[in-house]
């Protein structure tokens, strides 16, 4: 397997500055193994800098992205608004081509939210052809993608409070 650059996210220094911010999570619950992997690894990640984890869950990966949208607008109008996202999910093709509609538009849709909404967002969607290699990339202990998308997403906050465009706390 390709050694992957894991030092892409934002140095620790920067990381340990986001204690206190609101991250929201939102899991598809289709495989519950896998599932609960994602959202330890994922949970770790937003806790080791001491920010905020709020998770919310949906029956698959195609509901998340209007998931997110939902909920991100109800924090805003709560005075509450969250300063990153993550999605957690895996999609294991099938016999059909709705694998291609689950894996690609979620993850369009999630594109779309970030870029639109300048949105610090980490996608940890796993998109697989099977189990095993589901649960290798899921396991905390092994590639951890939850904990990846985590990382992802807390690194574009330091990257939009660095370009001054929000607010630091
Ligand atoms: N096959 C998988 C799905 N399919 C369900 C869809 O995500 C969606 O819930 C349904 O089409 C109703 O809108 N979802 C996964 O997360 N993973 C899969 O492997
Ligand atoms: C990703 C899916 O939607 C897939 O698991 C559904 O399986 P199938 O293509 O056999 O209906």
């Amino acid at each position: 397997m390709v050694a992957q650059n894991r030092d892409a996210a934002a140095p620790k220094a920067i990381l340990e500055s986001l204690a206190g911010i609101r991250v929201l999570v939102v899991e598809a619950r289709y495989y519950e193994d896998i599932a609960d992997e994602l959202l330890a690894g994922a949970r770790a990640a937003i806790e080791a800098v001491g920010a905020e984890a709020r998770v919310f869950t949906v029956p698959g990966a195609l509901e998340i992205p209007a998931a997110m949208a939902i909920l991100l607008k109800a924090g805003e109008r709560r005075g509450e608004p969250y300063d990153a996202a993550v999605a957690l999910g895996c999609v294991i093709r099938g016999e059909t081509g709705h694998y291609d509609i689950v894996a690609g538009e979620s993850a369009r849709a999630l594109m779309d939210l970030s870029v639109a909404e300048r949105l610090p967002l980490g996608n940890g969607i796993l998109t697989v052809e099977t189990m095993e290699q589901a649960l290798i990339r899921a396991r905390v202990s092994q590639m951890n993608k939850g904990g990846g998308a985590a990382e992802a997403a807390l690194s574009l906050v330091a990257i939009k409070r660095a370009a001054n465009l929000e607010p630091t706390r």
